[in-house]
């Protein structure tokens, strides 16, 4: 059955812009959250602690995601998301960050298949009553590995594989080759769900009507315009004024919670470089919006913003 997700994105698609997209557009079967990264310290920094607390996640279907290599740090985090209410842990092997990948951790390990294997060994021996999904590339330099990553990833049970067929090298870069997820569709039992370059209502239907079998995972596209999924599940493309809650519900979020400006400010930036697609003509926005030096400003420059704003689509 076709489905819906919502992407991981870090700095993005925490659990405060999850509430508010959840709340106003929903239209996402699961929301995987930006990766924790549990270490020899067996303890959750306070940000990830947010991010898995069940109270602000509350009647939001959340995937946690981790991002490590060593199976006891995953069993130990697992444990902990299971004893949240969490019963589906997603493992990063996707994430093409030079920081992560220079510890051998998510795309990092497609160039290391028997600490691949020794991880995936661990993992399912110890938590064989858990659902673990995995969310990979199809592999660090060439697509030619990916058959035979794809041939050891099958050899565990992984309730849902969602497969970014990009290889790390490429990062974000050039297209998503959906042919390799073509033929992943016709080589594999394993469930799957395709994420890349979806961004348009069109995009969705012509993948659903492809794959109808698996699901669809939607990141910068969701970001760009929160109502994507609602309209893939046949509701109304967001309104300005909707537009206008939903960044102002987001923004208080981000200043109730968040000491001084700046952090407030880098986190809007962040938004506004996908979610300004959803507009016209925004360089002037954006102009103002990275040259604000306080909220005042900000707050100025976006007022006068949805004065003006007309919607893209
Ligand atoms: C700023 C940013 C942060 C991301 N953070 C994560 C993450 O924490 N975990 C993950 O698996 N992928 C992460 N990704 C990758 C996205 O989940 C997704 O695979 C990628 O954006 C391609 O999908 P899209 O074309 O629908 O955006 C991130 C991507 C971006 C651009």
């Amino acid at each position: 059955m076709l489905e819906w997700y919502a992407a991981p994105m870090e700095g993005l698609t925490g659990w405060r812009w999850r509430q508010v997209q959840h709340e106003m557009f929903g239209g996402a079967a699961l929301y995987v959250t930006p990766f924790v990264s549990p270490n020899g310290n067996f303890s959750f920094q306070r940000k990830e602690l947010e991010e898995l607390d069940p109270e602000r996640n509350r009647g939001i279907p959340v995937v946690p995601q981790i991002l490590t290599n060593r199976a006891e740090y995953f069993v130990w985090a697992a444990k902990e998301c299971r004893s949240r209410g969490w019963a589906q842990i997603d493992l990063n092997l996707g994430c093409p960050s030079g920081t992560v990948t220079g510890k051998n951790k998510g795309a990092g390990l497609l160039r290391q298949p028997e600490l691949l294997r020794q991880l995936l060994d661990g993992i399912f021996d110890a938590l064989p009553d858990m659902k673990i999904s995995v969310k990979t590339r199809i592999g660090w330099e060439r697509a030619e590995e990916w058959p035979a990553l794809l041939a050891l990833l099958e050899t565990y049970p992984i309730c849902r594989l969602t497969v970014h067929p990009r290889v790390r090298t490429q990062f974000y870069k050039g297209a998503a080759d959906r042919e390799v997820f073509r033929w992943t569709a016709e080589h594999t039992a394993l469930p799957l769900c395709y994420n890349g370059d979806v961004t348009t209502v069109r995009d969705l239907r012509e993948m659903g009507e492809t794959f109808p079998d698996d699901a669809v995972m939607v990141g910068r596209g969701l970001v760009a315009d929160p109502s994507l999924l609602r309209q893939a599940t046949g509701g109304p493309a967001a309104s300005l004024e909707e537009l206008r809650e939903f960044h102002d519900r987001l923004y208080g979020l981000y200043c109730r919670d968040f000491s001084g400006d700046v952090p407030v400010l880098h986190h809007m930036r962040e938004l506004w470089n996908y979610f300004s697609r959803s507009f016209r003509e925004t360089d002037t926005l954006l102009r103002q919006v990275r040259k604000a030096g306080d909220c005042r400003a900000y707050e100025t420059a976006v007022r006068q913003f949805f004065y003006d704003a007309e919607l893209s689509h």
